[in-house]
């Protein structure tokens, strides 16, 4: 008999959190086997669509994990299991309603006694538990979850809460063990892989890509590289700096190539912040990235490093940022600290031999182009590893290959997707478990993203805020990001100014509202006003 449902929105405090210590593992007699693999198939079968519906919000809004969920009920008049599905969602991005809520929506009265498929266990963030209570209020009686949700001051949380309302939980690994799962799961992690080297090795995931000739030059011995790749090619690039949270590029390549790093074509693409690399701080005054109206950009750099070009620098708007000694890890630890998921190092082979020699790089993304540029010094794509033997050389893992145009492009990781699924300690190592430990023992909250565990005070947050307007009526704002962006263009009074204020209010989601803020302050920096209080 299932536990009495507990009332929703008692999440259990963290300090109860508890391991999932016994996984129920249920013996049916053989006459089920076969329907057993039939579901098994099936189950696995939306799952796998639930990571693909998860991967369509990578690249909106980056860096929020890719959460999908496809509700369905078998249909006994059709064998056409597609049309079991009666509801999908994936979180648009952060701010936004969640999948689970949307699949319910759209799934109506059919979600009663239906199964909810999720590629990753829901990140109610701290008190907030929409996710769980759509999915118990469409009346879904089973849930089948990917991952467990690999933070720690997450996981197991939804699954115990979804467990306490009567719903059956089956978590593929622990519940389901079958060997049918294996390409679902390989989907979940694939979707979700940011987030699990993120929480895995305290660092974003890196992916490093370059486009090199078949002759393995990344450009003319001169040092000119347009293009290597060609233009499909190259928008795939502006596609995988969308999905990304920074961009990495050497101090060398700035001056040789003045690069834009831009996720430019990719429709309401995701703004990647450009951070540059450079000991000497040996930098042209003037450069593409150093206008910030395009996208944010961040100059790492040795402490002391020529605080005169410094200066000019942050007068333009580039943020500076210091380090004893610079190196690809402790730039990464900065990354984690800023919140950052996923980043793309698009530098030359000096840098990128120095960020694999830190073992910071996770998944390389090579672009072939089929033509030949020779150079005994044209430079290529990683420089020197100190590797002396063939025997030594690293292996890409997972491999994938795929034709892009006349270009080839091969995909691998130098480090497998970290499997976070938890441990669960064996009978006897029960005692040394000890759940009461609260996770938390300081009085400093700090939050970036809004699955922190206070998130829920993060500007992106789905939380909105309900203020007068300028009648003195109340106005709700979908998210304290859409009332700070509107804030801008308040204190002047022009009809232009007050159409932006409502384009900010009807922007779909806290990333839209700022990427509207951002371009109108640029392109008319007029309406700009100083600060006064908003009606
Ligand atoms: N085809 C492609 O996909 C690409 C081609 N390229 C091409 O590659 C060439 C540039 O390659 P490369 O010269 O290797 O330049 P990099 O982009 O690798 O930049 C090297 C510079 O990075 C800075 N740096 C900061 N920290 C480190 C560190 N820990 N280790 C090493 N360098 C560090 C230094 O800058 P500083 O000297 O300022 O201190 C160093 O000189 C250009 O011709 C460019 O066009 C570049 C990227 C992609
Ligand atoms: N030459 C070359 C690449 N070069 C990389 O792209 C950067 C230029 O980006 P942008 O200024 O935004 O167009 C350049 O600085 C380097 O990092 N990339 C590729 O995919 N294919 C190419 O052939």
């Amino acid at each position: 008999m299932p536990p009495s449902p507990r009332p929703l929105g008692v999440a259990p405090a963290p300090a109860s959190y508890s391991l999932n210590l016994f996984p129920r593992r249920r013996c049916l007699p053989a006459r089920h086997a076969v329907s057993m693999a039939a579901s098994h198939a099936h189950d696995a079968h939306f799952l796998r669509r639930a990571a693909d519906v998860a991967d369509r919000s990578a690249g909106l809004a980056s860096p929020h994990p890719n959460f999908g969920c496809v509700i369905a009920r078998p249909q006994l008049e059709t064998d056409d299991v597609e049309a079991w599905v009666v509801g999908e969602g994936y979180l648009y991005s952060q701010g936004t309603p969640c999948a689970e809520l949307l699949a319910a929506e759209e799934a109506g009265e059919h979600a009663r006694g239906a199964t909810a498929y999720l590629n990753l266990e829901p990140d109610d963030c701290y008190g907030n538990s929409t996710a769980v209570s759509s999915l118990v209020q469409a009346g879904v009686t089973r849930v089948v979850v990917g991952l467990r949700h690999p933070l720690k001051h997450l996981r197991g949380k939804a699954i115990q809460l979804l467990r306490h309302q009567g719903i059956q939980v089956d978590v593929v690994g622990e519940d389901l063990q079958s060997k049918l799962f294996k390409e679902a799961l390989g989907s979940c992690l694939i979707v979700n892989a940011p987030l699990l080297y993120r929480a895995a090795f305290h660092v974003p995931f890196s992916v490093l890509k370059y486009a090199m000739t078949a002759d393995g030059k990344i450009a003319a011995s001169t040092g000119h590289a347009s293009w290597v790749s060609g233009k499909a090619s190259r928008g795939r690039v502006f596609e995988l700096r969308g999905r990304s949270d920074a961009i990495i590029v050497g101090g060398n390549t700035v001056r040789l190539d003045n690069p834009r790093l831009t996720a430019r074509h990719v429709k309401g693409g995701h703004v990647p912040v450009r951070i540059v690399m450079s000991q000497s701080f040996n930098l042209p005054e003037e450069a593409n990235l150093w206008n910030v109206h395009d996208a944010y950009t961040i100059v790492a750099t040795q402490r002391g490093a020529r605080r005169d070009l410094q200066k000019k620098l942050a007068m333009k708007g580039v943020e500076v940022v210091e380090f004893e000694m610079l190196n690809p890890r402790d730039v990464m630890s900065y990354c984690y600290d800023r919140g950052y998921l996923s980043v793309l190092w698009e530098c030359g082979g000096t840098l990128a031999a120095s960020a694999i020699s830190a073992r910071v790089i996770h998944k390389v993304y090579a672009f072939f182009a089929p033509k030949i540029i020779g150079g005994v010094n044209a430079p290529t794509p990683v420089g020197e590893l100190g590797m002396k033997q063939m025997t030594q050389a690293i292996d890409l893992i997972d491999v994938s290959y795929e034709q892009v145009d006349r270009d080839m492009l091969m995909s691998g990781f130098l480090q497998p997707i970290p499997d976070l699924s938890p441990v669960i300690p064996s009978v006897d190592e029960i005692p040394s478990v000890d759940p009461e430990v609260s996770p938390y023992e300081t009085n400093i909250i700090s939050f970036y993203k809004t699955w922190d565990t206070f998130g829920a005070f993060a500007n992106f947050s789905p939380h909105p805020i309900s203020l007068p307007d300028e009648n003195g009526d109340c106005f709700t704002w979908p998210t304290v990001e859409h009332y700070y962006q509107a804030h801008k263009f308040v204190s002047v009074d022009n009809p232009q100014a007050r159409d932006i204020v409502q384009e900010i209010k009807q922007a779909r989601s806290p990333e839209e509202a700022a990427r509207i803020g951002r371009t109108r302050q640029r392109e008319l920096p007029e309406l700009i006003g100083s600060p006064r209080k908003l009606m």
